[in-house]
């Protein structure tokens, strides 16, 4: 799965529109009903639960995934919490389709009122700011997911919680802190930087119809388990641990064993065949009570590594100490 910045969003928008033709409105209605969808999994039929809608595309979707639980027969509160001047384009057109389709919605005066709402609410949909969010929140928004945050009700947010960046080097924001949070075609950046992943609670992503095979080769992806078993060799039934490759993982010390035989552990799991360990001959006999599998070549520290000619790949510096680290070792290496 890819992980992508809001630019990169804004340019999968992009092609998706002109290469493939899907409209603004169509993707707004796939994305607030895949929304819905995913959403549902966490609503129980008798929740009271009030939608926040703001001001952008996010607060389109917002209107669909309103009109979509008020369509099925849930007790909906929709909120638009700016004026009717911050809705436009797609957005708008989805505002249109609500009100034509019968349903009722409230316009934020006041922020006391929707504490009121709020105080009753089981679930509370936040569909203000997406990704278009840029700097410290603005009024209302502040105020309301300060409200939000003090509440006892459920928070789930749509595509990414209102006021997180969904790119990387901003730590000064205030947002939204969901519980769960549906996100619309592929992780943001935000949702794995210390600062920012836990605003999103738990969270999955939901498809939206975009072309992706027009999209370009990316360069950054979840690993996911479905990759992990594409992509893991197949194992000749007659094949032995010789046909596996062979490792060699240069770390450790005296006095600290440990994560050179968590190296080796992992590699020996993760299909190496062979695994040799250079280490200090005082860590040999702990280290070979934990992994009984590999061999093992003395390793002296800051002294000369081993020929590496015989090996398929090599690990360095684990448990090996700065002194060692700074001296000989990575140069004899590297040359
Ligand atoms: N394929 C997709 O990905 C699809 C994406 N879709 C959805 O679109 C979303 C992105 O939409 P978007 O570009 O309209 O941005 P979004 O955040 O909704 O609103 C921008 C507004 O926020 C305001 N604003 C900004 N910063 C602020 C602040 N600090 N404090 C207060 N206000 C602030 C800004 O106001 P301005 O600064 O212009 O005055 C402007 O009015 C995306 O997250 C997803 O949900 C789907 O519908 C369809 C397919
Ligand atoms: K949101």
């Amino acid at each position: 799965m890819d992980i992508v910045t809001a630019q990169e969003m804004y340019e999968r928008d992009r092609v998706a529109m002109e290469a493939a033709g899907l409209e603004g409105e169509l993707l707004m209605e796939n994305a607030g009903r895949a929304v819905t969808y995913d959403l549902l999994r966490h609503i129980l039929p008798e929740h009271k639960i009030v939608v926040l809608i703001g001001a952008g595309n996010n607060g389109g979707d917002g209107f669909v995934i309103a009109r979509t639980l008020l369509n099925l027969g849930y007790d909906v509160e929709a909120w638009q919490v700016v004026p009717d001047t911050k809705i436009s384009g797609d957005a708008e057109a989805h505002k249109r389709i609500f009100q034509a389709s019968g349903h009722p919605y409230r316009r934020m005066n006041r922020s006391e009122d929707l504490n009121t709402s709020l105080r009753q609410a089981d679930v509370c949909i936040d569909a203000m700011l997406g990704i278009g969010a840029k700097g410290r929140l603005r009024e209302p928004f502040a105020t309301i997911v300060h409200l939000c945050n003090e509440q006892s009700v459920l928070r789930l947010a749509v595509d990414i919680p209102t006021g997180v960046p969904a790119d990387e080097g901003v730590d000064d924001f205030d947002a939204f802190k969901a519980h769960y949070t549906s996100i619309i075609e592929a992780p943001k950046q935000s949702v794995f930087l210390q600062q920012t992943e836990p605003f999103y609670g738990k969270w999955s992503v939901v498809e939206i119809g975009l072309p992706v095979k027009c999209f370009a080769n990316h360069q950054r992806r979840l690993w996911e388990v479905s990759d992990l078993k594409r992509t893991m060799p197949e194992r000749d039934a007659h094949s032995h641990k010789g046909s596996h490759g062979k490792g060699l993982i240069l770390g450790g010390s005296r006095y600290m064993p440990g994560s050179v035989s968590m190296t080796a552990r992992a590699a020996l799991r993760s299909g190496s065949g062979l695994i040799a360990i250079a280490t200090d001959r005082q860590a040999i006999p702990s280290i070979a009570s934990f992994i009984q599998e590999a061999t093992f070549v003395e390793y002296e520290e800051g002294g000369r590594a081993p020929d590496l000619s015989s090996y398929d790949g090599v690990a360095v510096g684990m448990g090996i100490g700065r002194e060692a680290a700074q001296g000989g070792s990575d140069r004899t290496i590297g040359s």
